[in-house]
């Protein structure tokens, strides 16, 4: 039996991030997505006649046979003065069909004063009739304490009398929220533990961001006995966001030894992290804890010698638990040691990290990350840095020279028109191709001289290009990084170049990204 629910609000508060904007289909395939990895609840929006799209994914939700997650609804108390079965939101609520509703209902007598403007007896009954109300309607009833905290601190009494109105009105949890993220964990441990001795109902916690707190607070108020923890996949929400359940499932399974129904699937977390970002496409953060890039790439000297040499001297739990994999970053801040895995990795040989080669391979190393290459994202630049020094393999052709013609006519047409002359198996081959720009001139002059020798050069595709000035001079006169990604019908691989001349920088990455496909098929035997 697990000892903490997770309520998963990405559907819904999650969508309230500024960078988000779920369409129907988004939300019934993250509702997949969120129900495949074992979160308790899934809170699907709030649906009422302003947002149609939430009124239709609880028509949907019901066809897509979740195998573990309950389906919330969301909504808040009914408005003041009326009877919660002709509030036309409540009625919505019903409506929805959903088997759990969750309402928001106002704990801080700031806010019952001066923003929905009733009086403190009005909304005590406002929460207790709608919990009840809803009660009489669903399986179960959550109710979430907005501005919990903050009411508490400015009025205890009150702000208790609220969670009993909900415990009265029949409630089955009631959440505590951190509504403006501002609260601090010791704080928090103390209020939960004073609304422990008042309050019998299980008891939940919903925390924002604000302070960069959420994640803490979750925790702290799981080791204090609250038993649901609400949060969103990678702690997407309004403002700074709300508790990162990412993170909070990993915390709980692996630091608090908790045993959510979800640990069973903790291997498929990054995935599953992923997998959102792709649905909101949005960039993942690479720095996210546990999944991210990042989260256990080594790029100090002194880190990756240590990790290499006792996994855990620098990595808090094995990276494989949540899925993600270790990483040892190419960098200027290598040393020997890092040389040696990667030697290891590529060419499957052991290797002495004092071997005067691994050294002259290590300085070039250092060399071109300093002038800008930055091998991490460049992987088959530095394979070909790494074959070709310690002599594994030789490019098959070498360069006499090439040239380029830019050429304007007056109606405004630019062509440009490279020649490229290379030397390959004791032949000169003399190449003209004309091209969009020069970059691209070049790439077919350059496959025209290789085809004849390399046929599969043809299967070759350049699939991304990017330039970027490097460090603080921007001027014309700065140093450019190229960056781009070739692909074959197997693979894609990234390659880099670097010179103070674009064309120049733009030809290293060429000639890194196709003699990167005869070495691939030389490995291969052909
Ligand atoms: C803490 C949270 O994240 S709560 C969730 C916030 N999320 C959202 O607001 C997204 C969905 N919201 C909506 O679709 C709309 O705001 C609606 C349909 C709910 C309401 O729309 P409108 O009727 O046009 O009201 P509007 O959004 O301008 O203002 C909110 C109203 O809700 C009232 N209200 C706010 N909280 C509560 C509450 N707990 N109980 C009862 N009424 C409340 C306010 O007093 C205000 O009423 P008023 O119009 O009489 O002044
Ligand atoms: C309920 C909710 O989303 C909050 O109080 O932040």
């Amino acid at each position: 039996m697990a000892d903490v629910f997770l309520y998963d609000t990405t559907l819904r508060d999650g969508n309230q991030d500024r960078k988000i904007s779920l369409s129907l289909g988004d939300k019934l395939q993250a509702a997949k997505l969120l129900d495949s990895f074992g979160f308790d609840y899934i809170e699907g929006g709030w649906p009422n006649p302003s947002n149609p799209i939430d009124v239709e994914f609880f028509k949907h939700i019901g066809e897509m046979h979740l195998t573990h997650a309950k389906v919330t609804a969301f909504g808040s108390t009914r408005r003041p003065n009326i009877l919660p079965e002709d509030d036309p939101l409540l009625k919505a609520l019903v409506a929805s069909q959903a088997p759990v509703k969750t309402i928001f209902g106002k704990s801080w007598d700031l806010h019952v004063t001066d923003v929905i403007r009733t009086t403190l007896e009005e909304n005590l009954d406002m929460i207790e009739s709608s919990v009840r109300y809803l009660k009489e309607n669903s399986e179960s009833v959550i109710y979430d304490a907005e501005h919990f905290f903050d009411g508490y601190k400015a009025n205890p009494q009150y702000a208790l009398d609220t969670l009993k109105s909900a415990e009265l009105g029949g409630a089955d949890f009631i959440v505590l929220c951190d509504t403006n993220g501002g609260t601090m964990p010791w704080e928090l441990a103390q209020i939960i533990q004073a609304v422990k001795e008042k309050v019998s109902t299980p008891l939940g916690i919903h925390a924002h961001n604000d302070s960069g707190m959420a994640v803490a607070n979750s925790l702290i108020a799981v080791q204090n006995g609250i038993t649901m923890v609400q949060g969103v996949l990678n702690g997407y929400g309004e403002r700074c966001g709300n508790a990162n359940l990412t993170t909070i499932c990993a915390d709980l399974v692996l630091k608090l030894k908790k045993d959510p129904f979800c640990a069973k699937n903790l291997q498929d977390l990054r995935k599953v992290s992923l997998a959102y970002d792709q649905i909101v496409n949005i960039p993942s953060n690479v720095n996210a804890p546990y999944v991210g890039d990042a989260a256990f790439a080594h790029k100090g000297g002194a880190h990756i010698d240590g990790v290499m040499k006792v996994s855990r001297s620098f990595e808090h739990v094995d990276p494989q638990l949540v899925g993600n994999k270790r990483v040892f970053v190419a960098s200027d801040q290598a040393g020997g040691s890092l040389v040696v895995e990667k030697v290891k990795e590529l060419l499957h040989v052991d290797v002495d990290k004092k071997d005067p080669k691994i050294r002259e391979l290590l300085l070039l190393i250092k060399k071109r990350e300093n002038d800008g290459w930055h091998f991490d994202s460049a992987e088959a630049s530095f394979e070909m840095l790494v074959y070709r020094t310690l002599g594994h393999f030789t490019t098959p052709f070498s360069l006499e020279n090439y040239r380029l013609i830019e050429d304007r006519t007056m109606q405004g047409v630019s062509v440009s028109q490279a020649t490229v002359k290379l030397h390959i198996n004791d032949e000169i081959s003399l190449q003209v191709a004309e091209g969009d720009g020069p970059v691209n001139a070049l790439d077919a002059a350059l496959r025209k001289a290789l085809t004849p020798y390399f046929p599969y050069m043809k299967n070759v595709r350049l699939d991304d290009f990017k330039v970027r000035v490097l460090g603080s001079n921007v001027g014309s006169d700065a140093h450019v990084r190229v960056w781009s990604t070739f692909g074959d019908e197997t693979d894609t691989w990234h390659v880099a170049g670097v010179s103070s001349n674009i064309i120049e920088a733009s030809w290293f990455a060429l000639i890194d990204g196709l003699t990167y496909k005869i070495y691939k098929e030389q490995k291969n035997g052909h």
